[in-house]
């Protein structure tokens, strides 16, 4: 397993080791162990599996404290194109976002840590994805960033993108509340 760290502060890529056999493969998908070798120490609470046709993007989500959440995101079926933006005011890397191909052939995963927004897209035709947090789902706390504010400049990588209605309707960075950044 290697842990790589990201161009963007905080964020991680993690590569675990594939087994392959005649059978087919093995991979251990997480040890809590993994984070004390980063200086990191919290707890995953909650799991998630979400599936989505190609061309789906779902984001760009993040939970405000005391809900705040650090995401490990890794895909079992398919291919997306995973994306997080620092949503932290004072950060220099403010409104920047980092993006990586995740799927079931690199099996490679990403650490989001909390003050991010979080969002993927999908290139394949269907995309499993699997992602544990660590603080439960808050909806009163919920906040997002829409996926395609121009002052982001996200490639998505997507022709005909399909978004729930919620997602449509969520606001552009430079017409956010201080209140609703971190
Ligand atoms: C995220 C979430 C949703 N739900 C419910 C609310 C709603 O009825 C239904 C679908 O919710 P959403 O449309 O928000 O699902 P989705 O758009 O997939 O939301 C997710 O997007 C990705 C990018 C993330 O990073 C996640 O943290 C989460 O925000 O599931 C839960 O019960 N628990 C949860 O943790």
């Amino acid at each position: 397993m290697k842990i790589e760290p990201a161009p963007l502060k905080n964020i991680l890529l993690v590569k675990p080791d594939i087994y392959k056999d005649n059978r087919g493969l093995f991979l251990e998908t997480f040890r809590q162990e993994w984070l004390k070798t980063q200086g990191l120490d919290y707890e995953f609470v909650q799991d998630n599996l979400s599936v989505s046709k190609k061309g789906v993007i779902r984001g760009l989500h993040y939970q405000l404290p005391p809900a705040s959440q650090i995401k490990l995101v890794m895909v079992v079926h398919g291919e997306i194109l995973d994306v997080a933006v620092d949503m932290r005011e004072s950060s220099p890397t403010f409104g920047q976002y980092y993006s990586a191909v995740l799927s079931a052939e690199n099996r490679h995963m990403v650490l989001i840590p909390s003050g991010f927004a979080h969002g993927f897209s999908v290139l394949s035709n269907e995309a499993a994805v699997y992602y544990k947090c660590n603080t439960y789902y808050n909806k009163q706390l919920e906040r997002g960033v829409r996926w395609d504010d121009p002052a982001l400049n996200i490639d998505w990588q997507v022709n005909e993108p399909i978004l729930s209605e919620k997602d449509r309707n969520l606001p552009y960075i430079d017409d956010m509340d201080t209140k609703d950044l971190f």
